[in-house]
């Protein structure tokens, strides 16, 4: 394996080099990079990964010149600056670090919310112009006040603990919000309505998404009690910016408090300028130890992908842990082989795929298995599929894929059997891995067989009756087709054969063809892994 190599491309704490460095990957910090994206699309196809904050922009662009990238990383929670379906259809995993800077940006939230119940920027400011106006900064209490969290995940979790701590009434909108999460919260759970209606602050923690955009727009801030503060420490465009400018010179709104703002980085906004207006520049995440943290979550994530394969927090691909790794990559390998065997085979429609687990295999995570089977099953129709889009390409074209476990104790310790049902018939294939790790395929249409896979190999069903092998094993010879390995199997003697042979070179249109017309034979196919 050469040594992956990965870019980082913003200001990540160092830690993450240093990761890198120690796990044996190599790594170039250009932390102002992703600012430059032409820079940025001209080096990318030297890269195995990419580690980025939040201003690389991961566009389908950029993307499209990675040509090596298996992986982005965010060091952080959003990931709304990569084009994910770009990246997953070029089959680059996207992770992110979920939980790292949380508290960090919960923190910021509530630092937020009391810098605007005691005006302290706009204090400080004319404190240190020597004005001492004490009577012009009077301020709110928040004991015994109503905070209203629109989204309580992660975030506003912690912001509502903090908060009870505060003494507030805490009251929460998400809709996936469960009742007894609520209680263990401390926070009574509401409809929006509600929480317009009640709260005395309002704080947004929600991902940006086409539910939540403009959550808070001129008819919901309409419905906000007067002299309601407003905090944003979430994403830019979950608050309609004009119109909460209007409701805040109208006197509506008392203040807001805002680190995210529609267009990064905000250089002129509605909000700038205003009275108990409070602007940070997207400073949530931006502490030490958040940042170490996520630095290091992201570089040993990264790591365990580009080095074993595992996947932890990708937002594309199911997990598969560092244990499970190695146990589930030569299954993987088996998957895609006999998919890509069948697939090979089946001319009509694809309307599923089944894919079965016996033995021991099934008791493994199979979802990367699955994505495998189908990557294999899909690819001679569909170059484009990798095991990242391959579920989803499924879903879209309307094709079922089912899954199947049992614990039945055949002949082999572990069996995949993968049936592919086409239009015109469904065809099966089974194979297993043995104690040298390679996948073998075991069976075709219930015959059994023993069959390494090869690069390049031909398929023959025919009758078994005498003669074929002599006239095959000439035509192959006159042909000058070197023989690597030579596979027969029948479902009884005289019934129906199958022969799967490994050749060093792929043979020819003519040589199929003549292969064909050989007496008894039904079927011959040239086959590529
Ligand atoms: N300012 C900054 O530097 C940072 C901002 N963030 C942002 O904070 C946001 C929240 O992060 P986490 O709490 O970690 O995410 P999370 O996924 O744990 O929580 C989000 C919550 O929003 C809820 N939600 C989704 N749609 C909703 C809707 N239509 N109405 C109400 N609730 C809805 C979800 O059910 C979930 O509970 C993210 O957008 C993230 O990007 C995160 C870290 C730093
Ligand atoms: O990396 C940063 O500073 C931004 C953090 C953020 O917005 C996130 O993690 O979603």
């Amino acid at each position: 394996m050469t040594t992956p190599k990965v870019l980082i491309s913003d200001a990540l704490s160092e830690a993450a080099v240093q990761i890198f460095k120690d796990r044996g990957i190599e790594v170039d910090f250009q932390p102002s990079l992703g600012k430059d994206k032409d820079k940025l699309a001209e080096i990318i196809g030297n890269y195995d990964g990419l580690a980025i904050r939040s201003a690389t922009k991961v566009t389908a662009k950029i993307l499209e010149n990675a040509t090596r990238l298996k992986v982005v990383g965010r060091a952080g929670i959003g990931v709304d600056n990569v084009e994910i379906p770009a990246a997953t259809s070029r089959g680059v995993i996207v992770m992110n670090t979920p939980f790292g800077n949380s508290i960090t940006t919960a923190e910021h939230a509530i630092a937020m919310m009391m810098a605007l119940a005691r005006q302290i920027p706009e204090a400080d400011r004319s404190t240190q112009a020597g004005k001492w106006e004490k009577n012009k900064f009077m301020g709110v209490e928040l004991t015994a006040k109503t905070l209203g969290i629109i989204g309580c995940g992660n975030i506003g979790s912690i912001v509502a603990d903090r908060a009870v701590g505060l003494k507030m009434r805490v009251i929460a909108f998400d809709p996936y919000l469960s009742d007894e999460r609520a209680v263990a919260l401390g926070v009574h759970k509401v409809e929006l309505e509600d929480l317009l209606r009640r709260a005395d602050f309002i704080t947004l923690h929600t991902p940006l998404t086409d539910k939540t955009r403009n959550i808070l727009d001129a008819s919901a801030i309409a419905k906000c009690k007067k002299g309601v503060r407003i905090i944003n420490c979430a994403r830019g465009g979950l608050v309609d910016e004009a119109a909460l400018a209007e409701a805040i010179k109208s006197g509506h709104v008392a203040g807001a408090a805002f680190d995210v703002f529609v267009e990064e980085p905000a250089t002129a906004n509605p909000l700038f300028g205003l009275p108990n207006v409070i602007c940070t520049p997207h400073l949530g995440a931006s502490t030490t130890e958040a940042q170490e943290n996520v630095a290091l979550q992201v570089a040993e994530q990264m790591s365990d992908y580009l080095l074993q394969g595992a996947i932890t927090n990708a937002v594309n691909f199911p997990s598969i842990s560092a244990e499970e790794a190695p146990r589930i990559k030569p299954f993987v390998t088996l998957a895609e082989k006999l998919g890509s065997f069948l697939g090979q085979l089946t001319e009509a429609a694809i309307k599923g795929i089944r894919i079965e687990y016996e033995g021991e295999v099934g008791k493994l995570n199979t979802r990367a298995i699955n994505a495998a089977a189908i990557t294999g099953v899909l690819r001679p129709f569909m170059p484009e599929i990798n095991m990242v889009n391959a579920a989803a390409i499924a879903k879209e074209k309307g094709i079922t894929i089912e899954e199947v476990k049992s614990s039945h104790e055949g002949d082999y310790e572990s069996l995949i059997r993968i049936v592919v049902e086409a239009e015109d018939m469904a065809r099966h294939a089974a194979g297993t891995v043995l104690q040298d790790g390679k996948p073998r395929m075991v069976e075709i249409r219930w015959i059994d067989m023993d069959a390494e896979f090869a690069p390049h190999m031909i398929y023959i069903r025919n009758d078994d009756k005498p003669g074929f092998i002599g006239r095959f094993g000439t035509l192959l010879g006159e042909a000058g087709v070197n023989v690597a390995t030579f596979n027969l199997g029948r479902d009884q003697a005289g019934g129906n054969a199958i022969c799967l042979v490994a050749v060093d070179e792929a043979v020819s249109d003519d040589l199929l063809r003549a292969i064909e017309k050989i007496p008894h034979v039904k079927r011959a196919r040239r086959l590529k892994f």
